[in-house]
């Protein structure tokens, strides 16, 4: 277990193929260029602000319907666990276990590299802290990484859904896809893989060792590539670029699932998660430069009445303090307590 960036005393909880959707990206980004002007860059007031901390350790092309209905949703079927009388539901975040690149400390960006032996250890460890909470729905990047740690974690899973990736990137996948019960279609969580939550495009610096990097450029200027807002690395993306695609795909895939009530994890990466959390805990730019996540530690959220409340992370299956932070997620753990 590894960093804690935590600036303030801890709650006690406190496809793919990148180049071709990278046409997409680009067209999107001049489309959703406003999103940085009217939400992400302006100072806001900010939990960082308030000196609450953060502790993390260590083609959706298709339309968003038609993914999810392939597999029946569970908030609008009567298998709910949770979310028909509430008006809340869970949001989890993963960053991606070690993957074999991070182990050898090199630049990874969108080169599609799979978790090391530390790196699934983690993404199961992660599984058990998020045990019990309820998962509806799943989001991970396009990369391998951030899939096998959604599925290593969904192993752990009390509930014992199984995850099923949608493929809807052809009308021939998504009928080879289909699954005919509903029955089984209940006891299923569609996961849908999304090239927008990528980790950003590290450009040039993709597969060079970030030490080397250092002693080569300079510990400031690569300090700069790596956590400044809107500074990219040699033709690659700053955190702001890739805030326009990951923040984009979260608004207009992710938030509408939660306002529905559906309970949602995604497994992304560092950057494409720090931008995510900047737009969920109004970061400025300036206080996003602090923010570290290490892999493989589950951080918790609550939507609730059109905000996200922070929970810190889950600490494991047993810990009572997650559960006390809302009746909702009690309650599910006393369902599953019942059940398994
Ligand atoms: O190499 C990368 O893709 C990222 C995440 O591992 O590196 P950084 O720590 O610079 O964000």
């Amino acid at each position: 277990m590894a960093a804690e960036v935590c600036h303030h005393a801890i709650a006690t909880l406190q496809s793919h193929s990148y180049l071709s959707n990278w046409n997409q990206h680009q067209k999107l980004k001049s489309n959703l260029g406003f999103i940085c002007s009217n939400g992400l860059s302006k100072g806001r007031s900010s939990h960082f602000g308030r000196k609450n901390c953060i502790v993390i350790r260590s083609s959706a092309s298709h339309s968003q319907t038609s993914v999810v209905d392939q597999v029946s949703s569970p908030s609008r079927s009567n298998t709910s666990d949770t979310s028909k009388k509430s008006n809340e539901a869970s949001l989890i975040l993963i960053r991606h276990g070690e993957s074999l690149w991070n182990e050898k400390n090199l630049f990874t960006g969108c080169v599609d590299v799979p978790l090391s032996k530390k790196g699934i250890d983690e993404a199961i460890e992660a599984g058990k802290r998020i045990s019990s909470i309820p998962v509806d729905l799943i989001f991970t990047s396009a990369l391998i990484r951030a899939q096998m740690t959604a599925m290593l974690a969904m192993t752990q899973h009390r509930r014992r859904k199984v995850p099923i990736v949608m493929h809807n990137e052809s009308e021939q996948a998504k009928a080879w896809s289909q699954v005919f019960s509903e029955d089984t279609k209940k006891q299923s969580i569609p996961v849908i893989a999304a090239w927008q939550l990528n980790e950003r495009m590290y450009g040039e610096l993709q597969g060079l060792n970030k030490q080397e990097t250092a002693d080569r450029y300079g510990t400031e200027q690569v300090h700069e590539w790596r956590r400044s807002y809107d500074i990219p690395p040699p033709n690659g993306e700053s955190l702001e670029m890739c805030a326009e695609r990951a923040v984009a795909y979260f608004r207009d895939h992710i938030e509408p699932q939660l306002l529905s009530g559906k309970n949602v994890m995604i497994a992304a990466h560092g950057n494409s998660l720090r931008s995510i959390i900047m737009y969920l805990d109004k970061l400025t730019s300036q206080e996003v430069i602090s923010l570290e996540l290490s892999t493989g530690i589950p951080m918790l959220y609550i939507f609730k009445e059109g905000r996200f409340i922070r929970r810190g992370s889950p600490i494991g299956p047993t810990e009572a303090g997650v559960y006390a932070y809302t009746k909702r997620l009690a309650l599910y753990r006393q369902k599953l307590d019942e059940m398994f």
